[in-house]
């Protein structure tokens, strides 16, 4: 019997990961999901934006009005979930796949942790100064940016 051949690819795999993990986000405007993944195809770590461990969810504030108490105060990024959920040692030469640009305090963690190459799908906040300022220094150090073509196909699944 030949073997199959409709397997997904590499890059569905891993930002198909990054995005059932945004589907746990409490976010209730934008959910985001990381997979940071070795030079070979194996996942590290992955995470999804979310207030920190033992801030309870139901007490924290959810709200986008910065000129009041925010969800900006605490919520802590996909990617810096991703990063520091990471038990294993060191992400020197890794890749990051990410459903959302990366901001530019994520940038820096991504930058000091040894993140080679980001693959990021979409980029709605370009235009802001964060996502200016984050791809300025990414590209500086030397991190490479790769915009995620999604393929078209759908994955279904049954839970
Ligand atoms: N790259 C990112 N990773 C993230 O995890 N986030 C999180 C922070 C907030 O929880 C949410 C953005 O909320 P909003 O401003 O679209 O309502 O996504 C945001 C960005 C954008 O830079
Ligand atoms: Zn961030």
């Amino acid at each position: 019997m030949p073997k199959r051949e409709d397997y997904i690819s590499w890059d569905e795999y891993f930002m198909g990961v990054a995005s059932l993990a945004a589907k746990r986000s409490k976010d209730p405007n934008t959910q985001v999901g990381a997979c940071i993944v070795s030079n070979d195809n194996k996942i590290l770590s992955i995470g999804y934006n979310g207030m920190p461990l033992g801030c309870n969810d139901d007490e924290f504030s959810w709200d986008r009005d910065v000129t009041a108490d925010n969800k900006y105060f605490y919520i802590v990024h996909s990617e810096l979930n991703a990063i520091l959920n990471y038990r294993g040692g060191s992400l020197e030469g890794s890749k990051m796949y990410v459903t959302l640009f990366p901001c530019n305090e994520c940038a820096k963690a991504i930058i000091q942790s040894g993140i080679k190459e980001v693959i990021y799908w979409q980029d709605i906040y370009k235009d802001t100064r964060e996502v200016i300022a984050s791809k300025r220094m990414l590209r500086t150090a030397g991190v490479q940016l790769t915009e995620y073509i999604p393929s078209g196909r759908i994955v279904e699944l049954q839970m």
